[in-house]
C-alpha cells in the first residue's frame, strides 16, 4: 500500500491520490481483531494548521497516502508551491495533494479521516464530510473511521453521533501555523506525540496500522483503551492557553495557571474522570528545538490572537470546564473569566500579550504569588 518513493514534485490529484486501492473491508467495530496495513490506503487529513500539516507532511515523507485539505490562500500556497515546512534539520518544501473541500475528495473504503481542524468548527466539519458517497455506495459516516487529534472533550462525542468507528488522540505538538503556506514544527526529537485510542474507550481494528504508519513518520504514539482519561489530563494543560496569549511574561503567569490547573482539575474529577498525567511517559516527551525556539508561536490560542481569527477554541477548553462545573455544582471563576477574557480580546483584534494587566490579581487577590 505503501508507495517506495518520497514525495515527489507533482503529487497527484487529490480526488485520485493513494499508494493503492486497497480490498473492500466490513466496517470495523472497536475491538474486533486487529487488520494489516493493506486495509488502509489513505488519510485525509481535514485542517492543515499546526497539527495537520506537520501529520500530512510526515506521513507523505513516508510514502503513506495522504491528502491534505485546506482553505483559502494556505490551501493556495501548498498548491502552488509546496507546503514549506520548518524542522529543526532544515526547512523543506513538501509536495502535498491538497483539496479545498470534502467536494474535492473522492472517497474510497480504505480511506482514513483525520480530524485536525479546531474544536469549534468540528460540527461544520462532520456535516460537509459524514454523508459524502464512498465508493461501494456507501457513506464516510458509515464505513471509514474517523480520528480526531483536537483538542477538548466534545470532538469525539460529537464525531460518534455519526461515525460508529471513531477515535482520538491527546496530541502533544509544538508547532505554529502563521502564515498561509508555511508550517514551522519545532518538536525535538519526535515531532509529536499521540495518546490514542478509540471513543469512548477501546481501540479501533485498525489502531496498530495508524501508529506504525505514524511512529515511521516521527511521532511517539501511545495506543490508550482508555482515550477519556488522556484527553482529561491534555484538557488540564490546555486552560492555561488564554494566559499564554494573553500574559507571556505576565509576573503572575505562574501562579494563574496553576490556580487555572487546580479548578478545572476539581471540576474534571468531579464530573467523574481520572485525568492522566502526559508528563509522566519519557518516551512521549517532546522537546522543543533551541534553533527553532524564536519561529514557535506557543499554544494555539496565542497563534489564534496572532493571526487576528477573530475567534479561539477557549470556550472548548476553559468553557469546557466552565459547562462541566455548570453540570456539576462545581464553581469555576477562573476559567470563566479567562474564557470571557479571551474571547473579548479575539473579538476585538487584540494582540498576543495584550492582556489587561490588573486582571491576575483581580482574579487571584494581591497575596505575594510564585512570580515568573
Ligand atoms: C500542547 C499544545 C500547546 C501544543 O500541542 C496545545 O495543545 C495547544 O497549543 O493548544
Amino acid at each position: 500500500m505503501r508507495a517506495a518513493s518520497p514525495p515527489s514534485a507533482n503529487p497527484p490529484s487529490a480526488k485520485t491520490a493513494r499508494p493503492g486501492a486497497g480490498p473492500a473491508p466490513a466496517c470495523g467495530k472497536q475491538d474486533t481483531e486487529p487488520r494489516g496495513r493493506a486495509d488502509v490506503s489513505r488519510y485525509v487529513i481535514i485542517g492543515a494548521g499546526a497539527i495537520g500539516a506537520p501529520v500530512a507532511a510526515q506521513l507523505r515523507s513516508t510514502g503513506v497516502g495522504v491528502v491534505l485539505v485546506a482553505r483559502g490562500a494556505h490551501r493556495t500556497a501548498i498548491a502552488t508551491d509546496g507546503l514549506r515546512y520548518v524542522r529543526p534539520e532544515g526547512e523543506r518544501r513538501i509536495k502535498l495533494p491538497v483539496a479545498g473541500s470534502a467536494a474535492e475528495v473522492d472517497l474510497t473504503v480504505g480511506d482514513v479521516l483525520v480530524l485536525a481542524t479546531k474544536t469549534q468548527d468540528t460540527e461544520a466539519v462532520l456535516a460537509e464530510w459524514s454523508w459524502r458517497p464512498v465508493t461501494g455506495g456507501t457513506t464516510a459516516a458509515e464505513s471509514l473511521p474517523l480520528i480526531s487529534l483536537q483538542n477538548g472533550l466534545d470532538n469525539e462525542r460529537v464525531a460518534l453521533r455519526r461515525f460508529a468507528r471513531t477515535s482520538g488522540a491527546a496530541v502533544q505538538m509544538p508547532s505554529s501555523y502563521l502564515r498561509p503556506g508555511e508550517v514551522v514544527a519545532p518538536g525535538d526529537p519526535v515531532v509529536g506525540a499521540f495518546y490514542l485510542g478509540g471513543y469512548p474507550g477501546g481501540l479501533d481494528p485498525d489502531a496498530e496500522v495508524w501508529a506504525t504508519d505514524l511512529r515511521r513518520s516521527g511521532f511517539a504514539v501511545r495506543l490508550v483503551d482508555d482515550l477519556p482519561r488522556w484527553k482529561a489530563g491534555k484538557l488540564i494543560n490546555n486552560v492555561v492557553n488564554p494566559v499564554d496569549a494573553l500574559y507571556a511574561g505576565h509576573e503572575r503567569f505562574d501562579d494563574l495557571a496553576e490556580a487555572l490547573q487546580a479548578e478545572a482539575r476539581r471540576v474534571v474529577e468531579k464530573a467523574g474522570f481520572d485525568p492522566a498525567d502526559l508528563s509522566a511517559d519519557p518516551d512521549m516527551r517532546v522537546g522543543l528545538s533551541a534553533d527553532l525556539m524564536d519561529r514557535y508561536g506557543g499554544s494555539s490560542t496565542r497563534q489564534s490572537l496572532g493571526k487576528g481569527a477573530g475567534a479561539t477554541e477557549a470556550d472548548f477548553l476553559n468553557g469546557e470546564i466552565v459547562l462541566l462545573g455548570r453540570l456539576h455544582g462545581v464553581p469555576t471563576p477562573l476559567n470563566a473569566a479567562m474564557q470571557a477574557a479571551v474571547a473579548r480580546a479575539a473579538r476585538d483584534g487584540v494582540p498576543p500579550g495584550g492582556g489587561d494587566p490588573a486582571l491576575p490579581d483581580a482574579l487571584l487577590g494581591t497575596t505575594e504569588g510564585t512570580g515568573r
